[in-house]
């Protein structure tokens, strides 16, 4: 996947990935965090992956799993309200005027929902459903996510905004969006250098919105009933305006009058918007002739050109009649919107797909603070007194997964029409505003006020989200002693202070997970602010609650697999090598009586461990154990009294089989389930010597 590839991540980098799952970039973000770290160590980041839906949250966890990383957390938040964990009460500084104890990451990942348009060779049927207010009804969504996005990111830090859609409404519009209020601290970055290899076109600069069989090239042009619909924002600029930073011989012919604002402009005109002397009647607007021959795109993504006067090509001029488009001009944008990406599917083979790389330069200034505050509340108060009220479009609506109740007054504003002059109404950015600090400037509110009426309700009184499990420390010392001293884990692994469970009754703990500094880190600043985050999963599993046959001398819990390749390394006792063939066949066969291994001091050795979890890797070159090298090969088993079994899942075990024929060759292994089925499940079988019996574990 080509967005997290733009996030130029770092293994120490604390990556916030907004609307996560399935899984499939949170899963690459995890792999480059990892990939140059040694086996049995853990980088310095963190990811947290978030999405809204917590049905997509369990199969991003699923997914992420064959990562085991102990650097992963998995919250369940709508991505524009995200809590940045700001104590308001007792936030600090640095030496460097940055705020400490504040969440805040420096890489954020915005693969926000869209209308999925790009992925029509995949999902054909988006034939059938698509239709342009699909991409209108995201746009408000899109926006909210990415500021937040913005304000959770550190200054120096980079953000990734993609979509699966070609729409420049869900692209090029959001871009503008964010860096018209940012108001110069972030900057859209000319990513052209990076991946070279990868064939791509420049962002739109100018385009125009379609809603209800019309093509609305201003927002002037909105009728006055679709306001709540169509917004300004989505216009490449909803006013007339160019940067006065661009001296460029694109702008050179226009006259530039700083002081009038006209045409119902409806923000500030600062560093990066002044207004154009122009009258509406007849002004011709600048226009851009973009060379569109694909031979000369690709690479090369200065392709813009502006042309005074020149007619705008509209490329889509489905279902619009002459009139429309006589009538109407695209504006051209004022920012450097080429610098977007743009991947067409038959550039490369691919999907299409929209990316933007975001740089935040530095903190929005405190008067921006305060203008963006009082401005969306002044726009609230507007809207209230003239909202139309729900259902009146037909867009379809963005909800969140939390029903919202009916009378929540922030649902009202959110879906309705904002006057001529107001911005982008943004939702529930109102309530106990903090205006003194910086970080809201970006915001839809600080961190109180994403602290939402919805959220509010779900966190109950004790700091426990409602159908969440806590998260809480492991430690019960004597477990942990027992745990160290049966698996001989080394010191130098620590234990303390990383371990989790979801259960506060340390008698009744089933799984315990290990967690990153990183994650501890992020943890504690959690408990510290009442448990803002919400949290799905973290860590890795690493001990599971075990019963046995019998107990005597056991550990209670059992190693997991998942946790193995990070406590491989310390494992000193419970520990031994198999031959290929032994190995095979334990896999092959999952229990198998002493006698019936291959090798004779194999045989010797494993009656001989303490009877319980043990570890069993598989020996090469030779060497009798090597623990550290990131190809050691090892699977959990379990010591009875005449026989040892494995603790991986059929599937698990049938995979690494294969996996040991593509790296050793030999026969193709088949496990007892491809066996002469007339044998029965619990015959004794006898293959190669081994023979199948019952584990002693429970399973
Ligand atoms: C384009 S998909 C993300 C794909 C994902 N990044 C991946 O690579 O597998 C968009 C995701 O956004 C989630 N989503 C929708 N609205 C959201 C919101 N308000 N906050 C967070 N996630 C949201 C959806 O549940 C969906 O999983």
């Amino acid at each position: 996947m080509v967005p997290p590839l733009f996030l130029d991540v770092l293994p120490d980098h604390y990556i916030l990935d907004m609307c996560a799952a399935p899984g499939s970039k949170t899963f690459q973000l995890l792999e480059i965090i990892h990939q140059s770290i040694k086996p049995g160590f853990l980088p310095d980041g963190l990811v947290i992956a978030n999405d809204v839906d917590v049905q997509r949250c369990n199969l991003l966890i699923h997914q992420t799993k064959r990562m085991c990383s102990a650097n992963l957390i998995v919250t369940n938040h709508e991505a524009q309200y995200f809590p940045s964990c700001l104590s308001a009460k007792d936030f600090t500084r640095d030496e460097h005027g940055e705020l400490k104890d504040i969440l805040q990451f420096d890489r954020v990942l915005c693969d926000v929902p869209c209308s999925g348009d790009g992925t029509l060779r995949k999902a054909p049927d988006i034939w059938r459903k698509w239709n342009a207010g699909m991409g209108n009804g995201v746009h408000r969504l899109q926006v909210e996510i990415a500021m937040r996005g913005i304000t959770l990111l550190k200054v120096g830090g980079r953000m990734v905004y993609s979509t699966c859609s070609m729409n420049p409404v869900e692209n090029e519009a959001v871009v503008a969006e964010i860096l018209r209020r940012s108001k110069g601290s972030v900057e859209l970055l000319d990513v052209s250098y990076e991946l070279p290899e990868l064939v791509r076109r420049p962002g739109l600069r100018t385009w125009k919105v379609r809603d209800r069989g019309l093509w609305l090239a201003t927002y002037e042009d909105v009728p006055i009933s679709r306001r709540g619909v169509i917004l300004p924002s989505m216009f490449p600029c909803d006013e007339i305006c160019t940067s006065k930073l661009q001296s460029d011989s694109l702008y050179e012919n226009a006259t530039l009058n700083n002081s009038e604002v006209k045409n119902n402009c409806s923000f500030e005109s600062g560093d990066h918007c002044v207004t154009m002397d122009i009258d509406n009647t007849t002004f011709k607007p600048l226009t851009m002739d973009i060379d569109n021959d694909p031979k000369k795109l690709g690479n090369d993504v200065t392709l813009v050109h502006i042309s005074k006067d020149a007619e705008i090509e509209d490329d889509c001029k489905v279902g619009a009649s002459q009139n429309d488009l006589d009538e109407t001009k695209a504006k051209v944008s004022s920012f450097s919107l080429e610098h977007c990406m743009r991947i067409l599917p038959y550039d490369q083979n691919s999907g299409a797909f929209f990316i933007a790389v975001l740089h935040k330069i530095s903190s929005p200034h405190d008067d921006s603070v305060k203008a963006v505050g009082q401005s969306n509340r002044r726009m609230q108060r507007t809207q209230r007194s003239t909202s139309p009220g729900l259902g009146s479009d037909d867009q379809p609506v963005v909800r969140s997964s939390i029903d919202i109740p009916q009378d929540d007054p922030g649902v009202v504003e959110a879906a309705s029409a904002p006057g001529p002059t107001d911005k982008f109404p943004s939702v529930k950015d109102d309530q106990g505003a903090v205006e003194t600090e910086n970080i809201e400037a970006f915001d839809n509110g600080e961190d109180g006020n994403l602290e939402t009426k919805q959220t509010k309700e779900n966190l109950l009184k004790h700091g426990k989200w409602r159908g969440v499990d806590p998260v809480v420390f492991f430690r019960d010392e004597n477990t942990i002693n027992s745990i160290r001293s049966f698996y001989g884990i080394s010191d130098v692994f620590p234990l303390d202070s990383h371990l989790v469970t979801r259960n506060c009754d340390a008698n009744h703990v089933k799984r315990i997970y290990y967690i990153s500094e990183s994650v501890r880190d992020i943890l504690e600043l959690n408990f510290k602010v009442g448990q803002k985050l919400k949290i799905t999963s973290l860590g890795l599993k690493v001990f599971e609650r075990q019963a046995s046959k019998d107990n005597s001398g056991t550990c209670t819990f059992r190693l997991s697999s998942e946790g193995l390749p990070l406590l491989l390394p310390y494992i000193g006792k419970q520990i031994l090598s198999a031959s290929l063939e032994d190995f095979r066949h334990l896999l092959q066969y999952r229990t198998i009586k002493f006698p019936d291994f291959v090798d004779a001091d194999f045989r010797e050795n494993a009656s001989t461990l303490i009877s319980g979890c043990c570890v069993i890797v598989l020996k090469e070159k030779n060497k009798e154990i090597f623990q550290d090298d990131s190809s050691a090969i090892a699977i959990v088993c379990w010591k009875g009294k005449t026989n040892l079994s494995i603790m991986v899942s059929q599937l698990d075990a049938q995979e690494l089989l294969e996996r040991l024929q593509a790296r050793f060759g030999g026969q193709r292994a088949s496990g007892p389930d491809e066996s002469d089925a007339s044998l029965g499940a619990s015959a004794e079988m006898e293959v190669s010597g081994a023979q199948v019996a019952e584990p002693d574990f429970v399973e």
